[in-house]
């Protein structure tokens, strides 16, 4: 059974593939937080901007099979995306808690192209066409190759120095948005200080809050 917070269809807001068409399946529940605002200040991430709790978002449910959820999310593709490859973006909550061999299977078999928004606490299953992570505070990283690393800036627990050498092709740095509990603040000029002194580092901003889009 897999649950799902929420599946949409939109434009990616962020790093290397930001504005490009795709299915966003948003699954419940995270290893590093529980989703309750009581215990967001005792958990490993601390600052996360997204409500993963339950199954009752837009598209949201509990799905039986791989079958099943790959038609859902094949139903939100537009029809008329001639010489376009079909793109689903698995991010929650924490994704590698329930993506699997089978709905990787029965994605590629309808000609989706895969990619992962996870924290790399957790080791990926084989198949995933593009892997962003995002790695959260004092956490352990399982995954040290990838596509993007795509770190959230400032985190006193998780400087940029420790990641710098790991295997992945591109390097972002994305300012914390503080927005639910207190605005910006510094989060966005720090990090465009750090971009300008450390050129391997690129800015990430979330252009989907900034345009106003899901
Ligand atoms: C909500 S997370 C879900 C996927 C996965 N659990 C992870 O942390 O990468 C999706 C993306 O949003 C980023 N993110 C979460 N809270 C943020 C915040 N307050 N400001 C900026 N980015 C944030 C995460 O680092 C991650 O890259
Ligand atoms: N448009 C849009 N782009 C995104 N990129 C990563 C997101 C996420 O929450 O994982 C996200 C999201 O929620 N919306
Ligand atoms: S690891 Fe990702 S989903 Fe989990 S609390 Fe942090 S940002 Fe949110
Ligand atoms: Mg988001």
């Amino acid at each position: 059974m897999y649950h799902v917070k929420e599946a949409f269809y939109t434009l990616q807001g962020e790093g290397a593939r930001a504005g490009r068409a795709s299915v966003f399946c948003r699954f419940s529940g995270c290893n590093l937080w529980s989703g309750r605002e009581a215990d967001r200040a005792s958990s490993v991430c601390t600052f996360c901007d997204t409500d993963f709790v339950g199954v009752d978002g837009e598209g949201g449910g509990r799905f039986a099979s791989a079958a099943e959820l790959a038609a859902h999310l094949q139903a939100m593709w537009p029809v008329a995306s001639e010489g376009a490859t079909p793109y689903v973006v698995f991010t929650g909550g924490e994704p590698l808690l329930q993506l699997d061999a089978a709905l990787i299977d029965a994605l590629h078999a309808i000609g989706f192209e895969i990619a992962v928004e996870t924290n790399g606490t957790l080791a990926p299953p084989a198949g995933i066409d593009w892997l962003c992570v995002s790695p959260k505070g004092s956490s352990r990283l399982a995954v040290t190759a990838g596509d993007e690393l795509k770190l959230v800036y400032p985190q006193a627990e998780a400087p940029p120095e420790r990641f710098a050498e790991l295997d992945f092709a591109h390097f972002y740095l994305q300012p914390m948005d503080l927005a639910p509990r207190g605005g910006h603040g510094t989060t966005l000029a720090a990090t465009l200080a750090y971009c300008l002194a450390t050129p391997r580092w690129q800015l990430s901003l979330q252009t989907h809050k900034i345009a106003g889009f899901a």
